[in-house]
């Protein structure tokens, strides 16, 4: 998301699209992306189960993530209609240590804790814009 941002932004040329040939929906890698927003209130979540509640453990892992699997085509897709601009990408070989696909069973979280994600991919791809647009270099200051 980072990169895809950046080339809408002008900051890159272009994205490199790290392997067209895996055994996924369209060949792409798949990955389940998350809602800043949903992580954060997922994290709230879970400490406020831990301060308040009489859980015997010293941890207990719980996955945080929408359940769905996103190629990168799917998310040029999805980013160049929230920016209006077309991504300009570039078929890479595989990025080494890159698996197929990964995206997470939030089920637990949904039961124990009341949490699920709330966005789905054109939301995060409309708020991230919105901040990008307006902080081009990120966060770095602008000297003139
Ligand atoms: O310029 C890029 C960057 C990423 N991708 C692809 O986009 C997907 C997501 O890549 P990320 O690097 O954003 O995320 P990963 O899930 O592959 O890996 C990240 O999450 C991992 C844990 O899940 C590790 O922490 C790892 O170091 C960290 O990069 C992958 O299919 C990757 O091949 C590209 O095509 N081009």
């Amino acid at each position: 998301m980072p990169y895809i941002s950046q080339v809408a932004v002008g900051r890159r040329k272009k994205l490199m699209v790290f392997g067209d040939d895996y055994d996924t929906k369209d060949g792409s890698g798949v990955r389940d992306y998350i809602h800043i927003m949903d992580l954060a209130e997922g994290h709230v979540t879970a400490l406020d189960k831990l301060l308040g509640g009489k859980s015997q453990a010293g941890f207990k892992a719980y996955n945080l993530g929408t359940g769905t699997g996103y190629s990168v085509f799917e998310m040029v897709k999805a980013f160049s209609e929230a920016c209006k601009k077309n991504i300009p990408y570039e078929v890479v070989g595989r990025r080494e240590g890159d698996i197929a696909s990964s995206y997470c069973d939030a089920s637990l979280a949904k039961k124990e804790l009341a949490w699920e994600a709330k966005y789905g991919l054109d939301k995060m791809c409309e708020d991230t814009w919105r901040w990008q647009s307006k902080n081009p270099l990120g966060y770095r200051k602008i000297f003139y």
